[in-house]
């Protein structure tokens, strides 16, 4: 694992950062594999990164979108990471329908719906059961309780580590995540993190010596690349690397 470090100025600097390498890794994906395929996050940083990435001129047909996590609620619900993105980013190109690759959150049960993201992810990558297939970028945000996707300090979805996909709880709200295995078999991770109230976290996700279990953010080590794109009122303490 390659792990990298990178404190930008502000916000603005750290979208166009992270707008920069996503661009980077697309154009090397598409030119070795023919494809792109990205999983995003949710919350509220990544919407100007979205934003950005919808102004671009690129391979629509060639790039698959996937939700690394999602609230279990209707795609038209103000909370739902699908709706966040489509607006920002899906609805405002020419990406094929069958391109992007939403999370089912209509089921009743979580579970089944995990399981049918399961199944739809290994026949889209041709995975059999029990491989963890690569993305080539798995879009990370981080709480300020160093949650990252639905994993959540403390739950049961931290143990999860022989599937692609499991349901997370934050208190009472459900939810559907890739587990930490899944997200580690990515070839690319990367972390994009904003704001002063993130600082107490990262120290421990950074730390020698912490609990995964409290401080999830720590369980994603990737084989392939792991990147840290902070703004500095998050990282200017981190040492960059
Ligand atoms: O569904 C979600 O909410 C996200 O996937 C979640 O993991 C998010 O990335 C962090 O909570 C950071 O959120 P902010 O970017 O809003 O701080």
């Amino acid at each position: 694992m390659s792990k990298k470090i990178e404190v930008l100025s502000d916000q603005a600097a750290l979208i166009a950062r992270s707008l920069e390498l996503i661009l980077s890794k697309l154009e090397t994906a598409i030119l070795l594999r023919g494809r792109f395929t990205i999983a995003l996050s949710g919350g509220s940083t990544p919407k100007p990164l979205y934003e950005a990435i919808a102004n671009q001129k690129l391979p629509w047909d060639k790039i698959h979108v996937f939700w690394g996590d999602e609230r279990y609620v209707p795609s038209d619900h103000p909370d739902s990471n699908e709706l966040m993105a489509r607006r920002a980013w899906l609805d405002r190109v020419d990406i094929p329908a069958t391109n992007i690759h939403p999370t089912p959150t209509l089921d009743g049960d979580p579970a089944v719906s995990a399981a049918k993201y399961e199944k739809h992810l290994q026949e889209f990558f041709q995975a059999t059961p029990g491989e963890f297939p690569s993305l080539d970028v798995i879009l990370l945000g981080m709480g300020d309780d160093a949650h990252t996707a639905s994993l959540f300090p403390h739950t049961e979805a931290l143990k999860v580590s022989d599937r692609l996909i499991t349901v997370g709880n934050k208190d009472t709200s459900q939810r559907i995540t890739f587990t930490y295995p899944f997200i580690n078999a990515a070839r690319c991770v990367m972390f994009v993190v904003a704001g002063a109230n993130k600082r107490p976290a990262l120290a421990q996700v950074f730390a020698p010596n912490a609990s995964d279990f409290t401080y999830p953010s720590r369980l994603i080590q990737p084989q392939g690349e792991l990147w840290w794109l902070l703004d500095a009122a998050a990282g200017s303490e981190l040492k960059q690397r």
